[in-house]
């Protein structure tokens, strides 16, 4: 392949002479195991005061910075260059092959012909000329513990002002790299080269892998990763290779959150509707609290732990009772990191990192416990977590330098009275901690102490009432710990540290009490939120697994609610809906998706550019400024029962598709200016699905319909200016991504299956098809398959199917055999969760139990299938009307 794909990569030359890299490999270990243990070559004096060194700049860059990537061989520190410059549309710059190319030597060649000296000097002189040079637009990729003291220093500078990412890989994958090499000797090789590479970088990537023998980053015996081999077209996708799909997400979640967002990442930004609310601001959120230790052994399921929560609590218990030295070791490090990343690869939330000392820390405490403190903080800032907490009683300087150097991390001021205070919250000491964190500009300050009797619950509310008067926009998270503060708990409104539900994880005394599910519970018990009934209305939706999903959802998550299902003919049902002052919002199928818009008040940015609804919401508070529906507004009065003022509606099936295709889309197909995308039929369905590709940067759409007219009508929508004026823009809520960055997308029809690929077009390599794959009154179903010069990507494609009745339609049954030529598959069953989780957000303003919703969405279908019974059951509750879908055990 491909010469496009190789140029669309930027990268400068492929060859790579592996006995060089080997040889400079092994030179460099024993450079490193040799050098005097100071200075940024060798194992640092100090290396706590390295890591703190570190964070000393404020890390926020210029929006264009160019991004450089430091690591050992064998971290996949090139494999993630390769894609990031794919996907951001940065240049690659690789230090050895560029030596090459200026010099016509490679490393080893260049050393043993010029000597050390000099061969350290023109290295220095190539890395000079590219950081000088490639200030912006760039990724650059080096290993400087190969490549002398010099240069190390140089990319330690280069620190002030760019981005610069110590990728971090476990010893097994390193092993792999080097063979012949023992275990140990890689370990000391992490210890003592992972110091020196944490002393030229200002943040921090663990690279983790899945499942060694699949991994197509590790580099081959030629010093060639499978994932390289494959975008320079060297081998053709044998399989989809889809491993690599999490570490790419996991490295664009980290680029996005260190950079806040300003690389174009067109994959990153999450669309689910809680996303976009700063989840500090909203009420009744929680955090779950998890030790690194049970992260660590995988014990249990990221998906379990975060069910129901907002944020995802790391907490690094009782540090100090390690051995000192092993505190900041390594191996601990990298313990930090690679736990960050095993969360971060299934939670959609964001996450903190709260170290806890065992020791109390004193103020003016300068102990050896209270610099591992401080630098074990400023290593979790490295790693770039949404959250990172830092004890109160550390001094003014110690707290404001950690801030200076937090850079979109924000940082939590934390403090644990280990015994209630004489006068409770009344003490002198609660409002002095608050107004610290005020003082300091900390983000937010968790306060919490012991109960003795349970009017410290309501002392605490009058706490909250006069930090409020006194700062309002610093988040005050402040509970009573032991059995007797539980009702705290449950009135504390922001991030309630909880334990994980049901895990099996043994109980810890010193976790907090409640879990989300159980704090949940005590609002609707108390009357803060109230029961509310949810629908899905449509004229043919007696086989829908909606039902079972949301009222699964909401029993785990500790809500009263019901979700129903009302068949009908007409969108009278909905003026009944709206009488009822406990009516959360319904679901909306076909044929309604369109015709619904005329019943609402306000639109979604994205339902008014699709011009469709699946999701309607009743609104009885919030006021529209200048037209528009504040979103924080609209999730803030979610549970609360009342009279309907008006309705509002969003679509989520545009968010599920575009989940799906992102899911299956291999790095290698990643979305591209001439990227092409095929969407079958042309109903609400495919009006959200051209939506979902114009929101990944696909420029080329093509539409293919048994009827042309409804095409061309739905293209006619999109190429419009009515819909460019509605399209996406800053602020909007929307992505804005390389494909309004760079090109307009235009949506084309296709006549009919029997005609070519157009020839000026690449051959798509996204192709969604919405039409139903059952009959319909009477109607055979269509039983589409794609014509084979339709199927001629060289690097295959994913195709999801929106049918789920049946799973296994014809073009599924098709494309599974061509998973050969790297076609990947999405079935019906993976899409319908996806829409319901952004949809479960929308009625309930809490975050969707993914993996149950799923399993329930799989459960259930399988038991219709199996004997038929759940079909009719739907059926039943079809024609009762409101009839509540039996929840199961
Ligand atoms: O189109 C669909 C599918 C669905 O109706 C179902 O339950 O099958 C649920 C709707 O939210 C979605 O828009």
């Amino acid at each position: 392949m491909t010469e496009n794909l190789t140029t669309a990569l930027h990268i400068e030359s492929y060859g790579r002479a592996r006995e060089d890299d080997a040889t400079t490999h092994e030179a460099s270990l024993e450079k490193v195991r040799h050098v005097p243990t100071e200075g940024v070559n060798g194992p640092p004096k100090d290396s706590e005061a390295m890591i703190e060194a570190s964070t000393r700049t404020s890390r926020i860059f210029d929006a264009k910075a160019s991004v450089v990537l430091v690591g050992l061989q064998g971290t996949g520190k090139s494999s993630l260059a390769v894609m990031v410059s794919t996907i951001c549309n940065l240049r690659l710059i690789e230090i050895d092959r560029h030596f090459r190319k200026v010099t016509g030597h490679s490393l080893n060649t260049h050393r043993k012909a010029f000597g050390i000296a000099a061969h350290h000097q023109a290295l220095l002189e190539v890395l000079q000329a590219v950081l000088s040079t490639c200030q912006t637009g760039c990724v650059i990729v080096c290993n400087p513990v190969s490549m002398g003291r010099g240069a190390q220093a140089m990319i330690q500078d280069y620190t002030k002002s760019h981005p610069v990412i110590h990728v971090v890989r476990d010893v097994q994958s390193l092993h792999r790299c080097l063979p012949g090499r023992s275990r140990a000797r890689i370990e000391h090789l992490m210890d003592v080269g992972g110091s020196a590479l944490r002393a030229c970088s200002n943040f921090e990537f663990y690279n983790l892998t899945e499942d060694i023998s699949a991994d197509s980053t590790t580099e081959d015996a030629e010093g060639v990763s499978e994932f390289r081999r494959l975008a320079t077209g060297q081998i053709s996708p044998k399989t989809p290779f889809l491993t690599l799909k999490r570490v790419e997400r996991e490295f664009l979640k980290f680029l996005g959150q260190i950079t806040g967002g300003v690389l174009t990442i067109p994959f990153r930004e999450s669309t689910y509707p809680l996303s976009r609310i700063a989840v500090q601001s909203k009420s009744f959120t929680y955090a779950v609290r998890v030790p690194l230790k049970d992260i660590l052994s995988g014990s249990c399921s990221i998906e379990d732990l975060e069910m129901a929560c907002d944020l995802f609590e790391i907490s690094v218990d009782n540090v100090s009772s390690s051995i000192d030295h092993e505190v900041t070791s390594a191996s601990r490090l990298n313990e930090f990191g690679r736990a960050l990343t095993i969360v971060r690869r299934d939670t959609v939330v964001p996450v903190m990192f709260h170290v806890q000392f065992g020791e109390v820390i004193a103020p003016g405490d300068g102990g050896l416990h209270h610099q591992q403190y401080r630098s074990l903080v400023a290593h979790c800032l490295r790693l770039g977590p949404e959250y990172v907490t830092v004890d109160l009683l550390l001094d003014d300087e110690v707290i404001l330098q950690l801030s200076k150097g937090k850079g979109r991390s924000k940082l939590m001021g934390h403090h644990t009275f280990a015994s209630r205070p004489s006068s409770g919250w009344e003490d002198g000491q609660c409002l002095m901690l608050f107004e610290r964190a005020c003082k300091l500009s900390l983000d937010a300050c968790r306060i919490n102490m012991p109960a003795d009797k349970i009017w410290d619950n309501f002392a605490l509310q009058n706490f909250r009432r006069r930090t409020y008067a006194l700062q309002p926009d610093v988040a005050l998270i402040a509970y009573n710990t032991g059995p007797i503060g539980r009702m705290s708990l449950c009135f504390n409104s922001t991030l309630t540290p909880v334990r994980p539900e049901g895990t099996g994880l043994p109980a810890i005394p010193s976790f907090p009490a409640l879990t989300a599910r159980e704090c949940t519970r005590s609002l609707y018990a108390s009357f803060v939120l109230e029961p509310m009934k949810f629908y899905i209305i449509g004229a043919a939706i007696a086989y829908t697994l909606s039902p079972a999903m949301h009222n699964a959802a909401y029993k785990c998550c500790g809500m009263p609610h019901s979700f129903l299902v009302w068949q009908t003919e007409t969108l009278d049902v909905i003026r009944q809906m709206v009488n009822d002052d406990h009516f959360g919002g319904t679901a909306v199928n076909p044929p309604f998706k369109t015709e619904v818009i005329a019943l609402t008040h306000s639109l979604s940015p994205h339902a008014k550019a699709i011009g469709a609804v699946n999701t309607l919401i009743p609104v009885r508070q919030s006021v529209p400024v200048d037209g528009q529906l504040s979103e924080l507004s609209l999730f803030e009065e979610r549970n609360r029962a009342g009279t309907v003022k008006f309705l509002h509606g969003d679509n989520t099936d545009w968010i599920g598709v575009r989940t799906c295709i992102r899911r299956g889309l291999s790095p290698i197909n990643a979305v591209g200016p001439r990227t092409t995308g095929l969407v079958i039929g042309a109903g609400g369905m495919a009006r959200a699905t051209v939506y979902a590709m114009i929101q990944l940067g696909v420029q080329h759409i093509f539409l293919y319909n048994r009827s042309t007219t409804n095409a061309e009508k739905l293209a006619a929508h999109y190429n419009g200016s009515g819909f460019h004026a509605l399209a996406p823009s800053a602020g909007s809520g929307m992505s804005c991504n390389e494909g309004h960055q760079h090109g307009r997308s235009v949506v084309r029809v296709i006549e009919s299956l029997a005609d070519p690929w157009p020839a000026s077009f690449h051959q798509p390599t996204i192709v969604v098809s919405c039409i139903p794959a059952h009959d319909i009154a009477g109607n055979p179903a269509a039983n589409f398959t794609m014509p084979r010069q339709w199927l001629q990507s060289p690097t295959g494609g994913v195709v999801v199917e929106m049918a789920y009745k049946p799973l296994a339609t014809p073009l599924l049954e098709q494309i599974a055999a061509e998973a050969h030529r790297g076609w990947v598959t999405v079935d019906g069953l993976e899409l319908l969760p996806e829409q319901a989780f952004a949809q479960f957000e929308l009625f309930t303003g809490r975050r969707a139990p993914r993996k149950l919703m799923r399993a329930e969405a799989l459960r259930n279908y399988w038991e219709a299938q199996k004997c038929d019974l759940g079909i009719t059951q739907n059926s039943a509750q079809a024609e009762g009307q409101g009839i509540e879908h039996p929840l199961r055990d």
